[in-house]
C-alpha cells in the first residue's frame, strides 16, 4: 500500500441516544480512489464530517493528509476539498464568482485564483457557461461546479458524499470521467461515499459500512472473490416448470418471473441444464457484484430498487 492519505484508528462518535460509529479502522493510500459503500443510515456522512474537520469524534483518531482532524484541524482543512451531499453553492452569484469567492476564502492570490478557475472549468466543462448566475443551471452542471469549487485550491485529497444521487446517468459517467483523470494525472486520492454499488466497481479499494462498522474491505475484485454470489437468471417456460424448479433449488429467488439461483461453481450450470434443459426459455449467467456481497455478509439488499427506479425517474 502507498503512503497513507487517510488513516483512521478507532474512530466512535455517538449523535443523540445513537452510536453512529462503533470503532472505525480505515487506511487509504495516496491516489487511491476509495469508497464508503453502505446504506442510508450507516454512518458514511458523519465519517466524513469527521475526517472534514466538520465534527469531533468521541473517542480515536484520524489523519488526514498527514495532519490530525482534530488538533490541526486548520491545517489538515488546507489539503482537503470538499463536496457536500447537499449543495452549497451561492445560487444568485455566477459560476465564476462561486469560484472566485471560494479561492478567495482559502487565501488564493489573484493570479493563483485567475489560472486555477481557468483550469477549473475546462476540466468540467463550464467555460462557456462562467457568466451564467448558478441558479439557472441544471442539477448535473451545478454538481460539476461543485467539483471544480472543491479543487480550485488544489487540495491533495478529495471528499464527495453521494456525488451522484439523483443525476442521470449521463451525467453520472461524465463525473467519473473527471474524477478518473484528475486521480490519474495527479495523484488525487478521492474518497466518495455512495450506495451506487456499480460506480465503484473500478475503485481501488471499497470499505463497506453498515451500523456504523465497516464490515469488509478491499480491493473490489478481493471483494467479490471473497463474499460474492455468481447467480443464474433462469426464466421458466411456464408454472409447471417454475415449480419443478423451485422444488430442487428451494434457494431459488423469484422476480418478474425470473429465477435467482445462487451457484458456487461453474460445473453446477451444466447440472442446472442437464435437469432442466427443457423447462427453460432463456438463462444467463450474473458475475459476482458489490451488491451481492453487501447482501451476503449483511443477509440485505444495499439498496431498495424502488427508491432507484424513482431517483431515475426524478433525474429524467
Ligand atoms: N444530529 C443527529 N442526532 C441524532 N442522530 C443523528 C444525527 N445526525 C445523524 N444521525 C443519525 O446517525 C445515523 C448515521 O447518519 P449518517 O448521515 O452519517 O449516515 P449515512 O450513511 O451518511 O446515510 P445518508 O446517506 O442517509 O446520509 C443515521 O441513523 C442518522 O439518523
Amino acid at each position: 500500500m502507498p503512503i497513507a492519505a487517510i488513516s483512521v484508528e478507532n474512530l466512535t462518535k455517538q449523535l443523540g441516544s445513537r452510536n453512529v460509529l462503533k470503532g472505525i479502522n480505515l487506511t487509504i493510500g495516496q491516489g487511491q480512489r476509495a469508497a464508503l459503500l453502505g446504506p442510508n443510515g450507516a454512518g458514511k456522512t458523519t465519517l466524513v464530517n469527521i475526517l472534514c474537520g466538520l465534527t469531533s469524534p468521541d473517542s480515536g483518531k484520524a489523519i488526514v493528509a498527514g495532519h490530525d482532524v482534530v488538533r490541526q484541524t486548520m491545517v489538515a482543512r488546507a489539503q482537503i476539498g470538499v463536496v457536500f451531499q447537499d449543495s452549497s453553492l451561492d445560487t444568485r452569484l455566477s459560476v465564476a464568482e462561486n469560484l472566485e469567492f471560494h479561492g478567495l476564502v482559502y487565501g488564493m492570490s489573484r493570479k493563483a485564483r485567475r489560472a486555477q478557475i481557468e483550469v477549473m472549468l475546462n476540466l468540467v466543462e463550464l467555460s462557456d457557461w462562467r457568466n451564467t448566475v448558478v441558479r439557472s443551471l441544471s442539477g448535473g452542471m451545478k454538481r460539476r461546479l461543485e467539483i471544480a469549487r472543491a479543487l480550485l485550491h488544489r487540495p491533495r485529497i478529495l471528499f464527495l458524499d453521494e456525488p451522484t444521487t439523483g443525476l442521470d446517468t449521463q451525467t453520472r459517467d461524465r463525473i467519473w470521467h473527471y474524477l478518473d483523470r484528475l486521480s490519474r494525472d495527479t495523484g488525487l486520492t478521492v474518497l466518495v461515499t455512495t450506495h451506487y454499488t456499480e460506480e465503484v466497481e473500478h475503485f481501488d479499494q471499497v470499505s463497506i459500512i453498515d451500523h456504523g462498522q465497516i464490515i469488509a474491505n478491499g480491493a473490489p475484485f478481493d471483494l467479490k472473490a471473497k463474499h460474492g454470489t455468481t447467480r443464474l437468471l433462469v426464466k421458466p417456460r411456464n408454472k409447471e416448470a417454475m415449480g419443478r424448479i423451485t422444488g430442487v433449488w428451494p434457494k431459488a429467488q423469484t422476480a418478474d418471473n425470473t429465477l435467482s439461483i445462487p451457484i458456487s461453481k461453474n460445473s453446477e450450470i451444466d447440472q442446472f441444464l442437464a435437469a432442466f434443459g427443457r423447462d427453460v426459455s432463456s438463462l444467463e449467467v450474473e458475475s459476482a457484484t458489490l451488491a451481492s456481497v453487501f447482501l451476503s455478509l449483511t443477509g440485505r439488499e444495499l439498496r431498495d430498487r424502488v427508491e432507484r427506479a424513482n431517483e431515475k425517474g426524478r433525474a429524467s
